[in-house]
């Protein structure tokens, strides 16, 4: 049963415009309106797939393309550059730079070594954390000022622009489920959220398709709502709620954001809204006649290793409050549906989340 995939194989994930949410008009009552029928449109997209598009978000192409231009440039910087900004080890202080662990692979230059190493790898990736400027418990790690001058200045501006549209979602969902407009946002107004710019580097495409490896392997999000811009070169797939470790593809839509729910909105909801697996691979071969699996041994017809373009993406990932306490949302149990989960603080579920990861 894939009652969420279309007939050629790709994600039924519906494109919702949220003009009414971004977009003031004098007549109040018909954008309420139009703000109902979107979020109608955005609680269904999350009950069945867990992920829509959505147009007219309010943030302009413009600070998207420049926000990708940063990332680009941040990355195109030489390793020990990056490496002035490193990532903390461990996995509870996510900030700064986290590389592939090897010059030549960041740099794009392919020999046996570098190829054997990306076998090695988990993910074939390098990121870039940044969160609140208020966060006390993950403070920024930024590069000198003089390396890329006006880079964080800039990351702190479009966490700003994400977390705006984190609210109206947040509204978006509170109007649907019957709730105070502001329950959920003010649950989250420590906005304790984290913007990470991703590239995965281009690549043979054999390393890829072999499955031995891929750029993201599959999991769920953890907090409550993840907004995803993504370039064109595609390879996102969610699976299939109702078909276990069927993946389908998440094509990239020009001008929308990805908004997908996370774990901790799925416990919140009772398992009303669904936060769905996902991964990134190899995408779809734009060759003509098609070696996509790699029949021709993963080399083209002049004998040249094939090659998967570089992706660059950017995921916002929004929380609730650490003190928040996550217990069904009114609307989201009763006889009929049990509360499916003991009440637990925000700051406790990541307790409990990181506990089973070490
Ligand atoms: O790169 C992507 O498109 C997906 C990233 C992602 O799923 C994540 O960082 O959680
Ligand atoms: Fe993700």
């Amino acid at each position: 049963m894939l009652p969420n995939t279309t007939h050629d194989g790709t994600a039924a994930v519906p494109i919702v415009d949220f003009t009414a949410f971004t977009t003031d008009t004098y007549h109040k009552d018909a954008q309420l309106s139009a703000q109902c029928a979107a979020s109608a449109s955005i609680l269904a997209a999350f009950q069945s797939v867990g992920f829509v598009y959505l147009s007219n978000h309010g943030i302009a192409r413009a600070r998207v393309e420049e926000c990708f231009s940063w990332s680009k440039k941040f990355f195109d910087l030489p390793y020990e550059k990056k490496m002035l900004a490193p990532h903390p080890p461990g996995g509870s202080h996510h900030r700064g730079y986290s590389g592939l662990g090897k010059e030549k692979v960041s740099q794009n230059v392919f020999d046996k070594d570098a190829i054997s190493l990306l076998r090695k790898a988990p993910d074939v990736k390098e990121s870039f954390e940044s969160g609140n400027v208020n966060d006390e418990a993950q403070p920024n790690i930024w590069p000198p000022d003089e390396v890329l001058p006006g880079f964080r200045e800039f990351m702190q501006s479009f966490f700003n622009d994400c977390a705006i549209l984190v609210s109206k979602l947040l509204t978006s969902i509170a109007l649907t489920l019957n709730l105070d407009p502001a329950y959920l946002s003010r649950a989250q107004s420590q906005q304790l959220y984290q913007l990470r710019l991703l590239h995965y580097p281009r690549l043979p495409t054999s390393v890829l398709r072999s499955g031995e490896k891929g750029r993201i392997g599959a999991h769920s999000d953890f907090g409550t709502l993840t907004l995803l811009f993504q370039d064109d070169v595609g390879g996102l797939e969610v699976e299939d709620p109702n078909e276990p470790e069927k993946f389908t593809a998440v094509t990239p839509v020009k001008d929308t954001v990805l908004v997908n729910v996370g774990d901790l909105l799925m416990r919140w909801s009772n398992d009303l809204l669904r936060s769905t697996v996902h991964r990134v691979v190899a995408p779809p071969s734009d060759r003509p006649n098609g070696d996509a699996r790699g029949e021709n041994g993963g080399e083209d017809e002049s004998g040249e290793e094939e090659m998967t373009k570089a992706r660059y993406s950017i995921p916002f990932f929004a929380t609730a409050d650490p003190d928040t306490v996550i217990e069904a949302l009114p609307g989201t149990w009763g006889e009929e549906r049990p509360k499916r989960y003991e009440s637990m603080t925000a700051w406790e579920y990541v307790q409990m989340r990181m506990a089973a990861l070490y």
